[in-house]
């Protein structure tokens, strides 16, 4: 095998919380950044002040990081791109993209959801819209607030990719000081756990919003740890993924943390706000208020059970209240803890 690469020219595209705070992580390893934005003024003070006021204040990037509206530009010269836009826009975002990305180019996905409709995770899409084979698609996932990475927190992460040696290649381009990854190939159970803690957020955020206390929330960790194993390990996921980072790790981070906007969703639909006046008071993504119907859909097809994405998607489409779900959760027949 030739020596492992440690440094090169990346695009992230997407200049959101997870896209600026990887784009440093990605500097700190040594690499040259150049971010897309999807408006011109992040871009500008990106470039003009090292900060992304919106997303990330009082966070100073580093110098190696620039910004830049036009996608061409961002993917000239990248032989690693990485995507990080709300996984419902990735298809119509990567479209455009796809005549400026190079042939060879590694294309790393930071999203955490599955397409609404075509139940696809995002490698899938990836694949789908350029044909790119797996050795050209990994994924980054695990317990990884933006706001902690960004203020470089120490913190680990999962790199999978089909083909190791890519993963080794990617582990290498984002390892810094403060930035752990781990080499893994279970692309699916990576990319399910972070779909499906989301979820789990949302149902914890709920709890917490309804005014319950540290038994209900670590019992609905628990069982949304066994119903995302549940569903992965029918989809072909190795078991141990979903113990590691980008399962229990990933889990633990958004449940426990007022930061997590997937928690926080799920926290005011407890409180009694529908989802529409959520959407109107953020900008921000919860990924899991559009994918705790594709989850659903996922496991109805699979034949598997999930009674936290189902409750969790009737609520958030104001069929049930957040107080419906918790009776309805108890509820349900009784059975053993390991079905
Ligand atoms: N934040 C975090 O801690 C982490 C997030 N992730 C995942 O990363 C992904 C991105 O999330 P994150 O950066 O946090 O999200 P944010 O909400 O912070 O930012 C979203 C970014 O995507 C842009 N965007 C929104 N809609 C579109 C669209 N239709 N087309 C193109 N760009 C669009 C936004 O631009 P504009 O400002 O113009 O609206 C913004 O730059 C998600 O899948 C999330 O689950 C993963 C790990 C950690
Ligand atoms: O994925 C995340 C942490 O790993 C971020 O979670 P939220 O999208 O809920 O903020």
């Amino acid at each position: 095998m030739s020596p492992i690469s440690t440094t090169g020219k990346v695009a992230v595209l997407g200049a959101g919380s997870w896209g600026t705070a990887f784009s440093v992580v990605l500097a700190d390893g040594g690499n040259e950044v150049t971010m897309w934005g999807r408006r011109e003024e992040v871009c500008a003070t990106i470039n003009d002040e090292h900060e992304n006021v919106e997303y990330l204040p009082g966070v100073q990037l580093p110098p190696t990081v620039t910004a830049t509206h036009d996608a061409e530009k961002a993917l000239a010269g990248a032989d690693v791109v990485v995507l990080a836009v709300p996984s419902q826009s990735l298809r119509v975002n990567l479209t455009e993209w796809a005549p400026y990305l190079s042939d060879d180019a590694v294309m790393v996905s930071l999203m955490k959801g599955v397409e609404l409709g075509t139940l696809k995770r995002m490698s899938e899409v990836i694949a789908e819209v350029t044909g790119a084979g797996p050795e050209r698609i990994a994924v980054i996932s695990g317990p990884n607030l933006a706001k902690e990475i960004a203020r470089r927190e120490p913190a680990a992460s999962v790199v999978a990719c089909e083909d190791e040696d890519v993963a080794r290649m990617l582990q290498a381009r984002c390892h810094s000081p403060a930035f752990r990854p781990y080499t893994s190939v279970d692309v699916l159970g990576c990319e399910l756990g972070g779909a499906y803690k989301n979820v789990v957020g949302l149902a914890v955020g709920m709890a917490v919003g309804l005014g319950f206390g540290d038994n209900t929330t670590a019992s609905v960790i628990t069982r949304g740890l066994a119903e995302t194993a549940r569903l992965a390990m029918r989809l072909g996921a190795n078991p141990l993924t979903l113990m590691g980072l980008a399962g229990l790790g990933d889990l633990v981070a958004t449940c426990s943390s007022p930061l997590s906007r997937n928690r926080t969703f799920g926290e005011k639909l407890g409180q009694g706000m529908t989802s529409e006046d959520i959407y109107a008071s953020t900008r921000q993504v919860a990924e899991g208020a559009k994918s705790c119907a594709s989850l659903r859909a996922l496991a109805e097809q699979a034949g598997v059970d999930a009674p936290i994405a189902q409750h969790v998607d009737d609520v958030v489409a104001g069929r049930l209240t957040a107080a419906d779900l918790m009776d309805a959760l108890l509820a349900r027949d009784t059975k053993a803890e390991t079905d």
